[in-house]
């Protein structure tokens, strides 16, 4: 019999809420630094890892773009993301949609170019290389303006062929979706789909805001909807996904252990979830490491396993490509954890 964290991590999954920037492993972290040329306040990887403990999203966010000084090259992109990937191939990932912060390096007067060309190095020899299909999807940080972010999507027009979507991350209270219509608007015009963050430490009302004013697909995080009983009744008759982030919310204190997440009422309730990886490097897990985690915290069944994966494949972005989703689902429905 092998161990359950074995007979999960080959259970197929596809990881739909994780930013490329937060799988910046220490060790990397200060291999990046070296070969740049740039000092970070740390002594070494022991006192950065020191360094992670969180209060609120906005102590882990300053930590995060503090530690994104070492991305500097195409390579360091491509490194970063080929790390990824192999990491998540080991857990069973066939499927990555991938989020990327190009404001946060366009800061640091690193381009565009730099940013997605790095990234599709490492994306566009995925398959071949570690078995897992990709798509990038780039976010806007919802703490900067509108028009930064107009700016940003219009930066971002000659590699419209790299990337599939466009997201809304970072600090979220006190910034509501409707800052980012014309945005949205935008590149809903241009084909692009529409994911964003909302409801992590926001309130129910961005939620609702982010599917009636941005045209949202699917919600990540979404913890907070369970304030608002109407609103998971849309949800659920909406099948609007949910890409929840478990070890994140324990680690920025969404949620007070994990043992207490409510992932199983949020199932029990019939909304479509799904569970990833958020920032892995950071909250101290990657996403079989995390479907690992709450099978043991909140006691979760194989059916409810094989359910949490299915709904990863059925939330993907791979309608262009039913017939891998087709393979992907029915490898999940014949698994078995022996
Ligand atoms: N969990 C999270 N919430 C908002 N913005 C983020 N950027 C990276 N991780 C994030
Ligand atoms: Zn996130």
């Amino acid at each position: 019999m092998k161990r359950p964290y074995d007979a999960l991590m080959p259970l197929p999954k596809a990881e739909l809420h994780l930013h490329i920037e937060g799988t910046l492993e220490p060790e990397l972290a200060f291999r990046l630094a070296e070969r740049n040329g740039v000092r970070l306040p740390y002594a070494d990887t022991e006192e950065l890892r020191a360094a992670y403990r969180f209060e609120d999203l906005q102590s882990f966010l300053d930590l995060y773009y503090e530690l994104m000084a070492v991305l500097r090259t195409e390579r360091d992109f491509a490194d970063l993301a080929d790390a990824y990937l192999a990491r998540a191939a080991a857990q069973g990932v066939r499927h990555a949609e991938i989020f990327f912060d190009p404001q946060a390096h366009l800061a640091r007067g690193v381009a565009m170019d730099t940013v997605v060309e790095g990234l599709w190095r490492a994306l566009g020899s995925s398959e071949r290389n570690h078995g897992v299909s990709t798509r990038l999807i780039m976010c806007f940080l919802r703490d900067e303006s509108a028009e930064s972010a107009l700016r940003t999507l219009e930066a971002a027009r000659s590699h419209l062929d790299r990337i599939t979507g466009v997201g809304l991350d970072s600090a979220e209270v006190g910034h509501p979706p409707v800052k980012f219509r014309a945005v949205y608007e935008a590149a809903a015009a241009l084909g692009l789909r529409r994911v964003a963050h909302a409801g992590e430490e926001g309130p129910p009302e961005y939620i609702a805001e982010a599917l009636d004013v941005l045209g949202a697909e699917r919600i990540d995080h979404g913890l907070r909807c369970l304030e608002d009983p109407a609103l998971v009744e849309r949800l659920v008759r909406e099948r609007i996904p949910l890409t929840l982030c478990p070890l994140s919310n324990v680690r920025l204190r969404a949620v007070d252990a994990l043992t207490e997440h409510p992932l199983p009422a949020l199932l029990d309730a019939g909304l479509m979830c799904t569970v990833n990886s958020d920032d892995p490097a950071y909250f101290g897990g990657y996403v079989g490491d995390t479907f690992d985690a709450v099978r043991e915290a909140l006691g979760l069944t194989e059916d409810r396993l094989r359910e949490l994966a299915r709904n990863s494949f059925l939330a993907s972005f791979l309608e262009d490509d039913e017939e891998r989703r087709g393979r992907y689902l029915a490898e999940v429905d014949a698994y078995t954890f022996e």
